[in-house]
């Protein structure tokens, strides 16, 4: 049953500023912690005041239908007015329309916020559950081993594409594999976001509903009527010393294969941004994004909301670009169910959060794993793959993709 069908709750919501918060993460539930954070500001979440499911083609859509009710009839104080207090929903969908995993939007009882130098605490139909840091949990290393989809297999999928796309039947699509482990019972998952926000600080870490990760691609994010965007595609090993590392850079940003691959990623989002945004621009060349492990090229996008949209209704209109899907994306989109035996799950989809004003961050779930209640761990790492792409290339750029994650649970 989808949302639409369901009667939505009118929540009570009370937001207070309170003394500075040092650190969001010792507040996290061990086993569920809901958090979406970057270089220490964003909002943490304690508790399930509302829970929503979405399934199949219309999932964002109608998660945003029933995110506009759920705001009009919540009674909400607020004098703290920063976006992402007052009432919030975190939330994260799935890649694919025919997914197994429910997409989900979940108000927390409690939310714990900083930005700027300000903190609040939001509390929701007047939960008491107390805000405290606790102790982490025992210290547990997991290794990641191979899942569906093995190297060779993986090489085979991209020689696969690059023979399609040589054809003619697309110009690029974003193939992906997977890595699988399983967590000790009682593990304490703040210990891996830890590791990837204090390894990361430049990503979104996030947490929701068991898709943890740090991603440094920002679907859309609005904020005080401006829209704006992140896109990533391109991506270069970072070299061994400053000279090696420099000229990595250089090379990335002057490869026509990767800066074909990363024109189709920005124009799927100033062609999905069209209706939404007025003014939009991207600069003419992208840059070189520098991270731990890898080089990529990113383009800034920004313009002016121009149709009352919400953040979830432009993650709606955005998802999925061709930095995860491909181009054209619905011939991507079947080409990636036909050559990848494997479920992405909230992988690659929509992650963040949406205020009851609308505003929000969603950042793409990439750099990331699912844990099931069951504690197994799924990985995923992908790369974009054009004509003259080398499947040995692509493989060797999925490993430097998946070290975030492999090495926080490590
Ligand atoms: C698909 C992933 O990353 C995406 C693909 C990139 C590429 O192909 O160069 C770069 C950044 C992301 O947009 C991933 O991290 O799994």
């Amino acid at each position: 049953m989808t949302e639409s069908a369901q009667a939505l709750p009118a929540l009570t919501v009370e937001t207070r500023a309170v003394d500075q918060v040092t650190s969001l993460l010792p507040l996290l539930d061990p086993s569920a912690p809901l958090l979406f954070v970057r270089r220490g500001d964003g909002i943490a979440g304690l508790g399930e005041a509302l829970r929503l499911e979405f399934h199949g083609p219309d999932r964002l859509r109608e998660a945003a239908d029933a995110w506009r009710r759920v705001s009009a009839s919540a009674t909400v104080s607020n004098p703290v007015g920063l976006s992402g207090s007052g009432l919030v929903a975190f939330g994260a969908f799935t890649f694919d329309d025919e997914s197994e995993r429910a997409s989900v939007l979940i108000v927390p009882e409690v939310i714990v916020g900083r930005r700027d130098g300000v903190s609040w605490v939001t509390r929701v139909n007047g939960s008491k559950r107390p805000v405290e840091h606790r102790p982490l949990g025992a210290e547990y290393r997991i290794s990641l081993h191979q899942g569906t989809l093995d190297a060779d297999g993986y090489q085979l999928a991209v020689a696969e594409a690059v023979r399609r796309i040589r054809a003619g039947e697309l110009s690029k699509v974003v193939l992906a594999r997977d890595l699988i482990g399983h967590l000790p019972e009682g593990a304490d998952l703040r210990r891996v976001l830890v590791d990837l926000a204090l390894g990361y600080p430049d990503t979104w870490t996030f947490a929701v509903d068991g898709l943890l990760g740090s991603s440094p691609e920002t679907l859309v994010r609005v904020s005080d009527g401006v829209v704006t965007a992140r896109v990533l595609a391109g991506s270069m090993a970072r070299g061994a010393d400053a000279e090696a590392d420099h000229a990595a850079a250089v090379a990335l940003a002057t490869s026509t294969k990767d800066l074909d691959e990363h024109r189709f990623a920005v124009q799927s989002v100033l062609a999905a941004l069209t209706g939404h945004a007025s003014g939009v621009v991207a600069s003419d060349l992208p840059f070189a994004l520098k991270l731990p492990n890898l080089w990529h090229l990113a383009s800034d996008v920004e313009g002016t909301l121009s149709d009352g949209s919400t953040a979830l209704d432009l993650a709606a209109a955005l998802h999925p670009t061709a930095a995860v899907a491909g181009t054209p994306t619905s011939t991507a989109c079947e080409v990636i169910r036909e050559l990848e035996p494997l479920d992405r799950r909230r992988y690659g989809g929509p992650v963040g959060w949406v205020d009851g004003n609308g505003s929000g961050k969603w950042a793409v779930a990439l750099r990331s794993a699912e844990v099931a209640a069951d504690g197994g761990i799924t990985a995923y790492a992908g790369a974009g793959i054009v004509a003259d792409s080398d499947p040995a290339r692509e493989l060797a750029e999925t490993r430097l993709k998946f070290r975030p994650i492999v090495e926080a649970f490590g």
